[in-house]
């Protein structure tokens, strides 16, 4: 069946997503914020800044529009950045208001609100209440932009406390090269998400400094016992972490070169200043600003991260990063499992 689908974001996920659900045969209007890139999508087939080499499908319209992009949408998706969610929503929830509309609503974003410390599906369902939408569902899991454009073999996760909404998406998403799983465990997929990030800032960190692949499956492991910690003290499945959207996105992010995350610590490692680095990458990193939502959730919550302290005092204190590695290295020993 198809079905009309907007795609808030025309980043690279949400260019190559809008891409991906019209070769799948849906009719997808794509939200721009920029005029340029509008004429350049509907015009060129191109998103030269985002994805250099990739050449969009015709039948995707991007629109600057948000009115447009909504009219008679069964879904909608949102792509943009975490600190772009909830601005986006209250924009979203003032058209349907006029037109009547309840789409199902989703979202493949990663990241915590600053501030609020919500998940995503949180400040969506704040700000897009129940009467005016069908179910929320998330979309995470293993996924550069860049390899989905290239039809590399691609499995992720949609995760809803509505399952037949999930598997509605499911369904939307699946074809020869990607794979989707359902899952119920909404916290879990998303506390994944966001908490990967951080970590991939440490292991390009690890890798700018000269350090090999011992450290990197160390820092993996060892990141993935404190996402697991902070994900359950909020309620998470335990299991959820050794799915997609937990060990695979983990994995993917600490030793893709296309991780964002992962080249941003890579240069720090290498001794560039925060500041210039996010000047220069032209796109979001996400772990910078979870790194701090994480930090103050773990004191909230008497959760020992000792990863994400050591990058947060690096990222928001100025501290060394070989200083901080001594530290890590030098705490006292423990038992393995906790
Ligand atoms: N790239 C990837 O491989 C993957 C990314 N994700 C997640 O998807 C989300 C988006 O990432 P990605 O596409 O890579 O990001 P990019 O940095 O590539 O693009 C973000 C897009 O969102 C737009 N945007 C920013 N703020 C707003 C706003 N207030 N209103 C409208 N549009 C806005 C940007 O516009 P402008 O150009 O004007 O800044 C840009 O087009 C992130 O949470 C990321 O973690 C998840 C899986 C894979
Ligand atoms: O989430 C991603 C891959 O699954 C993308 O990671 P980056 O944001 O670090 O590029």
């Amino acid at each position: 069946m198809t079905e009309k689908i907007a795609v808030l974001g025309a980043g690279s996920w949400g260019t190559v997503l809008a891409n991906l659900l019209t070769e799948n045969g849906h009719q997808v209007s794509l939200w721009a914020n920029k005029e340029k890139l509008v004429t350049e999508i509907n015009q060129e087939h191109t998103n030269v800044h985002y994805l250099p080499t990739f050449k969009i499908n015709p039948k995707v319209v991007a629109t600057l529009s948000l009115a447009t992009a909504l009219q008679d949408v069964d879904l909608i998706l949102f792509v943009v950045p975490t600190n772009a969610i909830r601005e986006v929503a209250k924009k979203v929830v003032t058209v349907l208001n006029e037109t009547g509309r309840k789409p199902l609503i989703m979202h493949a974003s990663k990241g915590l609100e600053q501030g609020t410390h919500k998940r995503l599906s949180q400040v969506l369902s704040e700000e897009i209440p129940e009467n005016e939408r069908q179910a929320l569902v998330v979309l995470s899991g293993p996924s550069h932009a860049e390899d989905v454009a290239n039809r590399d073999l691609t499995s992720i996760t949609a995760a809803s406390v509505d399952l037949e909404a999930a598997k509605r998406v499911q369904q939307l998403f699946m074809n020869d090269y990607f794979r989707i799983y359902t899952n119920d465990d909404v916290i879990g997929v998303e506390m994944g998400a966001a908490l990967k990030n951080v970590i991939a800032i440490g292991a390009g960190a690890l890798h700018g400094l000269g350090y090999g692949d011992n450290t990197k499956a160390a820092l993996i492991t060892r990141g993935l016992a404190e996402i697991s910690r902070l994900g359950v003290a909020f309620g998470a499945k335990p299991l959820t972490f050794i799915g997609l959207s937990g060990v695979g996105d983990l994995i993917v992010t600490c030793t893709s070169v296309h991780s964002r995350n992962w080249r941003a610590g890579n240069q720090l490692g290498q001794g560039q200043s925060l500041e210039t680095i996010l000047k220069n990458m032209g796109m979001v990193v996400e772990g910078v600003s979870t790194t701090k939502v994480a930090h103050e959730l773990a004191q909230q919550k008497n959760i020992e991260m000792p990863i994400t302290t050591a990058i947060y005092h690096v990222l928001y204190e100025q501290k060394n990063i070989r200083d901080e590695i001594t530290c890590l290295m030098q705490r006292e020993g423990k038992m393995e499992m906790d």
